[in-house]
């Protein structure tokens, strides 16, 4: 789609002229700009764009700029030069990009795949363009400021289903519209939870991806697959799905991370049993600050056990500061003798590890899929420097060196989808037991190897973008947030090093008992 212009033309001569103290124009990729205005507020200064005045100033601008930065500014094109066509594509919400690589091959013309269905496809139209109109502009702007997500965004994504579908398949999906009608509630396999989970990691802001209900992904499971009272399974569920109450899942604390079995916040059981009482702390939960609801795991005794708290008397959280962004929500939680009723116990009572473990699946799954749709935004938006970025009298491409680290890349990111593929498809044919038999070790090994490929990523791509790739705004923003942010993925849902080690001790279970 060509930029949207005034229909006005000038002939390249007539441009030339406006080279004056009072007048700057300048040519990029056929359209005519007048910066006269604009002098004093051009972030990169007036003396550069002075410089360019009446010529054509396209390959000048490419090296500097996003295009994204013409869309913003399109108030200051006055025209179009005569009997000449734009060539660059602005994309419009919804588009699949052009650039190799940057779509999973299911997505490429011309490749096939035996996994994905005509409702995958419609969903992930549907996704791509409810991103880029709603999520990408939100998540662009709350990085900035540091806010949390609106309400707005909350209830928008509520309303069209959105936030139901990130809680994966099952009947929580059964009669709701989602996004239009693109697939039926009953339909929704896991190919379709991993659209919805690649698709909005193309925001590029990794701490509003976690602000966007990252809690309510990790912790309403719980709810939906072991809280015993129908009552109030149904009023949590339906509060949280409809945005009116927000919750998260408080495992971790200052005193245990990936060591689960070592929590050391207390639940005791009141003497008429109606009640536990629970005393503690918790530590990096997602957002925690405006949560109403905490399922938390609590030291009962003879073990542990999973708890769903609601926020009141003795309830504190506080912010923590991390390297990501705030809108993150990551909190500092204190229970000070809360009450909780004995029927918000979620599985049984000190079987709590069951719950956390067949929970921690899903999540490792969904960070997967978002590490690896990440890795390959990296990958598209270097490709779109390398092939842009003149140095040197050329093209970064056309350095060997640089070919050598986008091709790692590349390697990176196919295979780590194509091992994606085919655990999903595994998900889409076992129940949740046998997933918890059969998939905790391969889920546990692909994001751990995830992260690894994002290291190596984040490592080559910085080096590919030099400053840019460490500077928050303007075109290198994207490696910026990845390489700042991808070891969130490395230790949140369990750090690399115990994913390791599960996934191995996993497939000893299934070792034959002989020696072969
Ligand atoms: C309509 C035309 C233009 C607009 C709206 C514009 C806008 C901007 C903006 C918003 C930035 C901040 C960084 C970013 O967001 O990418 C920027 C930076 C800059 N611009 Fe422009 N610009 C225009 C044309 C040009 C041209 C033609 C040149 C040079 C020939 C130029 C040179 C620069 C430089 C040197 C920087 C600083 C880049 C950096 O820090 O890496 N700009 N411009």
């Amino acid at each position: 789609m060509p930029l949207e212009v005034p229909s006005k033309t000038f002939t390249r001569a007539e441009v030339a002229k406006h080279n004056t103290e009072d007048s700057t124009w300048f040519i990029i990729d056929t359209v005519v700009y007048d910066v006269s205005d604009f002098l004093d507020a051009h972030p990169g200064g007036e003396a550069v764009l002075r410089q360019v005045a009446g010529t054509d100033a396209t390959v000048a601008f490419y090296n500097l700029h996003r295009h994204e930065v013409l869309q913003k500014y399109s108030n200051l094109a006055i025209g179009t030069i005569e009997g000449e066509k734009q060539s660059i594509i602005t994309p419009a919400p919804g588009d699949l990009s052009p650039v190799p690589y940057a779509e999973p091959l299911w997505l490429t013309p011309a490749f096939k795949s035996p996994y994905f269905k005509e409702s995958h496809r419609r969903l992930q139209r549907a996704m791509r363009k409810f991103t880029d109109e709603y999520i990408t502009p939100e998540a662009l702007e709350k990085e900035r400021s540091g806010e949390y997500i609106s309400q707005e965004l909350i209830d928008r994504m509520s309303k069209a289903g959105v936030l139901h579908m990130r809680m994966g398949p099952g009947k929580h999906l059964h009669g709701v519209n989602l996004l239009d009608g693109a697939v039926d509630g009953k339909e929704f396999d896991y190919f379709h939870d991993m659209i919805c989970a690649q698709e909005q990691v193309r925001a590029a802001c990794r701490g509003f991806q976690d602000g966007n209900m990252a809690g309510m992904v990790i912790g309403l499971t719980c709810i939906l697959n072991f809280c015993k009272n129908p009552e109030l399974k149904k009023k949590v569920t339906d509060e949280v799905l409809s945005g009116r109450k927000k919750i998260c899942l408080a495992i971790t604390e200052a005193f245990a991370g990936s060591d689960v079995a070592g929590l050391r916040t207390t639940a005791t059981k009141t003497p008429d049993g109606k009640h536990y009482i629970v005393n503690g702390t918790k530590k990096w939960i997602t957002n925690g600050v405006f949560s109403d609801y905490f399922v938390t795991g609590v030291n009962t005794g003879k073990g542990l056990s999973v708890l769903l708290i609601e926020r009141g008397e003795g309830v504190e959280t506080k912010p923590i500061k991390t390297s990501y962004s705030p809108v993150a929500g990551t909190t500092y939680i204190t229970f000070d003798n809360v009450k909780v009723p004995a029927e918000n116990l979620l599985g049984e009572e000190n079987k709590g590890i069951y719950v956390i473990l067949s929970n921690f699946n899903h999540e490792r799954w969904t960070m997967a899929c978002a590490t690896i749709r990440y890795m390959r935004l990296v990958v598209e938006e270097s490709l779109k420097w390398a092939h842009q970025r003149i140095v040197f009298k050329k093209r970064l491409i056309d350095q060997p060196v640089i070919r050598q680290k986008l091709a790692k890349m590349i390697a990176l990111c196919e295979s780590h989808q194509s091992w994606l593929e085919t655990i999903t498809y595994q998900m889409c044919n076992m129940s949740y037991a046998e997933q918890a038999k059969h998939l905790g070790g391969p889920i546990a090994l692909l994001k751990m190897s995830a992260t690894r490929a994002a290291h190596e990523i984040a490592d080559e791509a910085v080096q590919i973008w030099g400053g840019r790739g460490l500077t928050q705004t303007g075109m290198g923003r994207v490696i910026e947030n990845f390489n700042r942010t991808y070891k969130f993925d490395a230790i949140l849902g369990g750090a690399e090093e115990v994913l390791a080690d599960l996934g191995v001790r996993q497939a000893m279970k299934f070792m034959p008992k002989a020696v072969l």
